[in-house]
C-alpha cells in the first residue's frame, strides 16, 4: 500500500523552513528519501546525480507530492568530476542564496573478491565514494559554510570489521569517516558540523538493480543474520540524516550513527560457506586434538 510519507514524518513541520540542501545521489533509493523528508519539513533542496533521467523523474514526483513544501530542484553531477562539483554547489547557491546542508549520499560500488579487482575498478569506487565526498564538502565549505556555518552528513556503510568482496568500499567508505572526523574538527570554528550515517541492509529497488540476479539470494541470506530480523527502510536512514542535520543534534561531530537493526552488533551479513577450503589457513600447536567439527 502507498504511504502518505509526509504526514508520517517523525519531525515537527516547519523544522527546516527557511534553510537549504544540497543531496548528492538525491534522485532515488536514500537519497530520494533524504530529499522527501527535508522537503517535508520545509527545506529547499537541490539533487544532484550523474543521470538526468532519474533526476527528472524523481524532481517529478517531489513536485506532485503535496507534503513537499520545500521548493526542489536537480542539476547533473558526477561527484567524480571537480568542475562538475563545484557547479553543483554554485547552482545550488544561485538558486537558493544559502548551503545551510550537504548530504554526501551519491555512491556505491560492485561485488568482486579483492584479487580480482582492477586497479581502475579500484579507483572507480574510491573516486565515487571518497574523492565525491571530499569534493563536496570542500565546495560547500569554501563556497558558503566557512562564512555560515553548517551540517553536513555522509553516508557510509556498517564497515567496523571491512567488507570482504566489497573491499574498495569498505576502504572508501572508512576514509570518509576518517575525513569526517579531520574536517569536524578543522571547521569547527567556522560553526560546522560533520557526520556520518552508517546503513546496515537497507531496501532500496534502485540499489539491489546494481546487482542484477544476486540481489535476490542475498536477500534471504542476510535477513536472519540481522537482529530485528528484517532489513531496514530509506526513510528509516533519511530520519537519522535529518536528526543530525538539525538543531537537536548542535553537540554532535565527528561521530557515525549506525543505523542498521543492530547488524553492527552482530557482525558480517554474508553467509561465509562459500569462501573455499580452508586447509591452508596456519595451526601452531597440534591440530589434530580439534574434533572435525571444530576444523571445517
Ligand atoms: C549479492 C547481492 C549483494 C548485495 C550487497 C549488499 C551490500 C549492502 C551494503 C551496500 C548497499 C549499497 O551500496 S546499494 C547501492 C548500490 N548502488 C550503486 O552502487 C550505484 C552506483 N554504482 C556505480 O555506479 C558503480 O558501481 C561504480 C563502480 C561506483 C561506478 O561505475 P562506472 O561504470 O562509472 O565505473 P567506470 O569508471 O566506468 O569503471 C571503472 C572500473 O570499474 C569496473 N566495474 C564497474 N562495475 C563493475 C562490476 N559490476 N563488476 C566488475 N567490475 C566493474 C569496470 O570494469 C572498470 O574497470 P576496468 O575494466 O579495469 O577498466
Ligand atoms: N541500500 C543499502 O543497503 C546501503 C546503501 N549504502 C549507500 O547509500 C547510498 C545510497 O544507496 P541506495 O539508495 O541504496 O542506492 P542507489 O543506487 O539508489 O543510490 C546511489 C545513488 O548515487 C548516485 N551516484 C552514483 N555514482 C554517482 C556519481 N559518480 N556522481 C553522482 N551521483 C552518483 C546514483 O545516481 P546516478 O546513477 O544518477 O548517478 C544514485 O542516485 C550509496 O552511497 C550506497 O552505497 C550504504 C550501505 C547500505
Amino acid at each position: 500500500m502507498a504511504r502518505d510519507y509526509g504526514r508520517s514524518s517523525a519531525f515537527r513541520p516547519g523544522l527546516l523552513a527557511g534553510k537549504a540542501a544540497l543531496v548528492t545521489g538525491g534522485g532515488t533509493g536514500i537519497g530520494l528519501a533524504i530529499a522527501r523528508e527535508l522537503l517535508t519539513l520545509g527545506c529547499d533542496v537541490s539533487i544532484v546525480s550523474r543521470s538526468a533521467v532519474k533526476l527528472d523523474a524523481a524532481l517529478d514526483a517531489l513536485r506532485r507530492d503535496g507534503a513537499c513544501v520545500g521548493r526542489a530542484r536537480a542539476q547533473p553531477c558526477n561527484v567524480r568530476s571537480e568542475a562538475d562539483v563545484r557547479g553543483a554547489v554554485a547552482g545550488a547557491l544561485e538558486a537558493f542564496g544559502r548551503l545551510d546542508f550537504l548530504v554526501n549520499n551519491g555512491g556505491g560500488q560492485f561485488i568482486s573478491p579483492a584479487a580480482d579487482l582492477s586497479a581502475n575498478g579500484f579507483r572507480a569506487v574510491v573516486e565515487t565514494n571518497l574523492l565525491g565526498t571530499f569534493l563536496a564538502c570542500r565546495e560547500a565549505f569554501t563556497q558558503y559554510m566557512r562564512e555560515h556555518g553548517g551540517a553536513i552528513v555522509n553516508i557510509t556503510m556498517v564497515n567496523r570489521n571491512g567488507f570482504p568482496r566489497m573491499a574498495h568500499s569498505g576502504a572508501a567508505r572508512a576514509g570518509v569517516l576518517n575525513l569526517a572526523r579531520s574536517l569536524a574538527t578543522e571547521w569547527a570554528s567556522s560553526g560546522v558540523r560533520i557526520n556520518c550515517v552508517a546503513p546496515g541492509i537497507v531496501y532500496t529497488p534502485s540499489g539491489f538493480e546494481n546487482y542484477g540476479a544476486m540481489g535476490e539470494p542475498f536477500l534471504n541470506a542476510v535477513t536472519p543474520a540481522v537482529p530485528c530480523k528484517r532489513l531496514g527502510t530509506a526513510e528509516e536512514v533519511a530520519s537519522a540524516v535529518v536528526w543530525l542535520l538539525s538543531e537537536g543534534a548542535a553537540y554532535v561531530t565527528g561521530q557515525e550513527l549506525s543505523v542498521d537493526g543492530g547488524l553492527s552488533l552482530v557482525g558480517y551479513p554474508f553467509p561465509l560457506a562459500d569462501t573455499g577450503e580452508h586447509s591452508a589457513f596456519p595451526v601452531y600447536g597440534d591440530a589434530a586434538v580439534l574434533p572435525p567439527a571444530a576444523r571445517l
